[in-house]
């Protein structure tokens, strides 16, 4: 079986890279043996071949020749070169995808041969294990039918939106970029289970089916986070004391800026 009777070919196997690669082979959208990848690095492609039995090469015109999907997922500052090595070899029966954070469809479009159809993509890193969260944007060429191959593709590996181009270096702000804010915080939390004596394992344990429980509660009910947090809060309880410390700390403040600072510096990849 393949995708749609679509190959895909991987540009850049490396964290991003990878985890869509396991992700849709997880999924079972398709056979190890109707996916390529590539890179630099042997031993990073090597250990992918030993993991997941997908063709891999070093290089990227073979990707391009073997695949009708095309994903880069190279570092945002190697796109250009990368393109511009493949480029003349791609062709309108091609679809190819980035997501590469901050690189515009218009650089791609401007080195592509006329009529190529370019889907930009925001994923994230848990699109590993199918709990992916992807922003899409339709290059100028793109039809519905691209669209469709894109949503399909990157539904396998969790939930699919599609917004303005001009909004996904704020989407990558938030979802490119939050699972590294989402483990700092589950971390911590633990720190605090550890520092009132739980062990690591179980205040680990506690933070992530926490973290996991809230966030699929507010998921299934749609219910407001403030209404959510004040459920929580017993009049003259220990929540609200937490709380106190939360907004004197400005944790709020912080993670609006983080958001504020990933969506300017992702803008800033060009
Ligand atoms: N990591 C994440 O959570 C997310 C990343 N992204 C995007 O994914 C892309 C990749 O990021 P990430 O996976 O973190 O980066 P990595 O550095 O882990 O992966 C990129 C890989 O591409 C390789 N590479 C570089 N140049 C070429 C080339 N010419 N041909 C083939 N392979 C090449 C790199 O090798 P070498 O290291 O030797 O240069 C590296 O192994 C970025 O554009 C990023 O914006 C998007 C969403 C989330
Ligand atoms: O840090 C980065 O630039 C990439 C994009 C989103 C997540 N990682």
């Amino acid at each position: 079986m393949n995708f749609n009777n679509k190959r895909v070919g991987v540009i850049g196997a490396g964290a991003m890279g990878s985890a869509m690669i396991r992700g849709f082979l997880k999924a079972g959208l398709m056979q190890p043996q109707d996916m390529i990848a590539s890179d630099l690095r042997d031993n990073a492609l090597q250990e992918l071949k030993r993991s997941t039995s997908i063709n891999i090469t070093s290089d990227n015109s073979a990707v391009v020749q073997r695949s009708q999907v095309i994903i880069f997922a190279v570092k945002p500052d190697q796109v250009e070169n990368t393109l511009k090595e493949v480029a003349s070899s791609i062709t309108v029966e091609h679809l190819v995808v980035s997501v590469a954070a901050g690189i515009s469809i218009s650089t791609f479009e401007k080195h592509l041969p006329s009529g190529v159809s370019v889907i930009r993509v925001m994923p994230n890193v848990p699109a590993l294990i199918g709990e992916g969260m992807t922003a899409l944007a339709l290059g100028s060429k793109a039809g519905k039918d691209d669209q469709e191959t894109a949503e399909a593709l990157f539904s396998a590996l969790g939930k699919v939106l599609t917004v303005q181009e001009s909004e996904l270096d704020a989407v990558t702000g938030i979802s490119g970029c939050g699972p590294a804010y989402m483990v700092i915080i589950l971390e911590a939390l633990a720190d605090g289970g550890v520092k009132m004596g739980l062990s690591r394992q179980v205040a680990l344990q506690l933070a992530v089916q926490t973290m996991i429980g809230t966030a699929r509660m507010i998921q299934a009910t749609a219910e407001h986070p403030a209404s959510l947090k004040d459920r929580v809060c017993s009049p003259g309880g220990s929540t609200i004391s937490g709380v106190h410390v939360l907004e004197n700390g400005g944790l709020r403040g912080l993670l609006i800026s983080a958001v504020e600072a990933s969506t300017k510096r992702s803008g800033e990849l060009r």
